[in-house]
């Protein structure tokens, strides 16, 4: 066991340049029989945007409960800059914190409620003053210091809860589903807005989501959480890219796993034993069965299948396609002058060898 941290030597060691900011060493925590977290390790970098993506009860909450001190681990050590922190309670760790159970004062203005974490730390009235003033501005509610909680909407009030979490320039960022509360087009407006502040920042932030899109857009690493273990961690390209596993492919965006099919596989590279073949959907290539081979046609593979369904969506269209005993799903963009298959069709669908990935079963 590490010694605990003291106040006093956090500064520096969150200043170092060569320990991981955050490291859990291979951590456990269960709850009577249940083992919400299961032997996990991994780092935080200084200034990184990791998220933990999973699905329900997959111990992400655990994970950051862990982290923020709410929980103690039962075996394993959590370090912040290198130190143990199993001994420092959560109101003594130094973290910004955006919990959906961590809601606004809803009794106190917006700007009572950015001062008090400055409060908290013994800021006088003065400098508590220009800070809320300054984060204020930095967040556009400069008009809305006034106003109580219940006036402000959703949107408003997650982005007072990130102002008030950054305010006392903590070292890192803990967010639990920070925009899950919030409408569609709101969520798509408030992500551009939290990667525009973690770049302007430049915390290292921690966020649990089950929100795929979410991780992809704001994310530097992504931890994908599996039945309290870590099944991979990546960058969200990689991932959803070179997904490790079937478990990967399938609850990061959609994939085509090439199971009792009856035709041969054909890929640039040889199939490792344990694994099956995958493809995404948007890297087929549908065409009528009389198109012909495209320029490229030997870099690639061809089957011939039925339409069995087109789902029109926006600015895609899909298909599912029987080929054999298979059903494909392809997904292309709609665009001008392509050829629209309807059910009962007889196709071409077509990919690049390179395409294929194989994914651990
Ligand atoms: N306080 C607790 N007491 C008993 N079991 C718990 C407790 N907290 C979590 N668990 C269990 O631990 C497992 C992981 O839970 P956790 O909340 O970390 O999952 P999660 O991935 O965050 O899920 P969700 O997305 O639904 O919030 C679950 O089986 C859950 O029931």
């Amino acid at each position: 066991m590490h010694a605990p941290i003291q106040n006093s030597e956090v500064a520096a060691l969150h200043e170092s340049p060569v320990l991981p900011q955050i490291e859990f060493s291979s951590v456990t925590k269960t709850y009577g029989k249940v083992t919400a977290v299961r032997d996990l390790s991994m780092t935080v970098s200084r200034g990184e945007f990791l998220t933990i993506l999973g699905p329900s009860g997959s111990g992400k909450t655990t994970t950051l409960m862990l982290l923020a001190g709410f929980e103690a681990p039962t075996a394993g050590d959590i370090l912040i800059a290198g130190r143990s922190v199993a001994a420092v309670p959560s109101y003594r760790r130094d973290q910004g914190i955006v919990f959906q159970s961590y809601a606004l004062f809803p009794h106190l203005t917006v700007t009572r409620n950015l001062e008090f974490p400055l409060e908290m730390r013994g800021i006088n009235t003065a400098e508590r003053t220009t800070r809320v003033r300054r984060m204020l501005e930095r967040v556009h509610l400069s008009d809305l210091g006034g106003r109580m909680p219940s006036q402000l909407s959703g949107g408003q009030q997650q982005r007072v809860a990130l102002a008030r979490a950054l305010i006392a320039d903590p070292p890192f960022l803990l967010l639990d589903e920070p925009l899950g509360a919030l409408d569609r087009n709101l969520r798509e407006q408030m992500q551009i807005e939290m990667k525009s502040l973690h770049k302007e920042f430049g915390i290292t932030t921690v966020c649990v989501t089950h929100d795929q899109e979410e991780a992809l857009t704001l994310s530097d690493r992504i931890v994908v959480m599996r039945a309290g273990r870590i099944e991979q961690t990546d960058s969200p390209e990689a991932l959803y890219d070179r997904p490790a596993t079937r478990f990967v492919a399938k609850f990061l965006g959609e994939a085509n796993i090439f199971e009792n099919h009856n035709f041969k596989i054909e890929s640039e590279a040889e199939q490792p034993s344990g694994t099956v073949a995958m493809i995404r959907p948007e890297r087929i290539c549908i065409v009528a069965t009389d198109a012909g081979k495209r320029g490229d046609g030997d870099l690639r593979q061809f089957v011939t299948g039925i339409v069995d369904d087109m789902i029109y969506a926006g600015p895609l269209r899909k298909y599912h396609v029987r080929v054999g005993s298979s059903v494909f799903i392809v997904r292309e963009h709609v665009a001008a002058r392509q050829p629209i298959f309807r059910p009962g069709d007889g196709v071409c669908l077509n990919w690049l060898r390179s395409d294929i990935r194989f994914v651990a079963t």
